[in-house]
């Protein structure tokens, strides 16, 4: 699905990315952590062609970036970054939000087909927001919205669906909600690649884990092979303790900063 190959980025003098490689397969599903400022976001950007590296090879869902047309890649690829909620327009109605996903723009300016308009109605449906079909986009409530936005993505099928930080700003219940949502898509054929800062975001559904530290990935496979107190420790400089529930796991910061 994703196949990185030894991707670096520089601007000016610095090594945004350095060496990364990551192998993403079919029926897998992967978090990506590290801490603020460590190239999680401009690596999605990547994936989804928005930036070319200085050097290395990108290959997503069979396309050798580079040799092929990134637009119709995009097309297979769902992507909820925190810069797509601010391009939506928050007048619009719930289900318009939802139909233009199936198209490749944001607005309608025809009317939308009966067909567009029903799926719309069964996303929402599935993610818990069929109640809200009809109301503005802008009176939702962060964790609504995010849902309305993951509902919006499945619209166009995707093969592949990337996440940043979806659940930032949620409380706790939004945060399950949506979870539970993600999770229902297990049945549909796609591969999720998710970005967190929150360990404890990493449900059952996920499969594999990467760690990033200064631009590199410094851990990644099974996530119970990753998510070990030396490898957390290593990442984010800090004696973590790691306890699964089922296949969730939980941290503690052992005995505070700086021990
Ligand atoms: N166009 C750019 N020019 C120079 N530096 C950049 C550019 N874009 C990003 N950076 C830097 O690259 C680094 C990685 O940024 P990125 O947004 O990918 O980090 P992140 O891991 O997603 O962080 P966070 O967890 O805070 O969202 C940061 O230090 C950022 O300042």
């Amino acid at each position: 699905m994703i196949h990185l190959q030894q991707l670096t980025l520089r601007r000016g003098d610095r090594d945004i990315l350095r060496g990364v490689d990551l192998h993403v397969n079919a029926g897998e599903h992967w978090t990506l952590l590290g801490r603020n400022g460590c190239g999680k976001s401009t690596l999605l950007e990547m994936i989804t062609g928005y930036l070319f590296p200085t050097s290395g090879k990108i290959d997503v869902l069979g396309n050798r970036f580079g040799t092929v047309d990134v637009r119709e890649v995009r097309k297979q690829i769902g992507y909820i970054s925190p810069a797509l909620i601010e391009k939506m327009t928050l007048a619009d109605p719930v289900w318009e939000i939802v139909a233009s996903g199936a198209f490749a723009f944001l607005r309608f300016y025809e009317e939308i087909p009966e067909e567009v308009r029903e799926r719309a109605y069964a996303e929402l449906t599935r993610v818990g927001m069929g109640a809200f079909a009809e109301h503005p986009f802008g009176t939702l409530s962060q964790g609504e919205r995010k849902k309305v936005l993951l509902a919006r993505t499945m619209m166009a099928s995707p093969r592949l669906l990337i996440l940043d930080e979806p659940c930032a700003g949620l409380d706790l219940f939004e945060r399950e909600k949506f979870l539970q949502s993600l999770s229902e898509l297990s049945s549909r054929e796609l591969s999720i690649l998710y970005v967190t800062h929150h360990i404890e975001e990493i449900i059952p559904l996920f499969t594999h884990v990467a760690l990033m530290n200064q631009g590199e990935i410094v851990a990644s496979g099974r996530k119970r092979d990753v998510l070990t107190p030396d490898k957390l420790r290593a990442a984010y400089d800090l004696p973590i303790d790691i306890r699964w529930s089922g296949e969730r796991p939980w941290i503690e910061v052992r005995g505070g900063m700086g021990r």
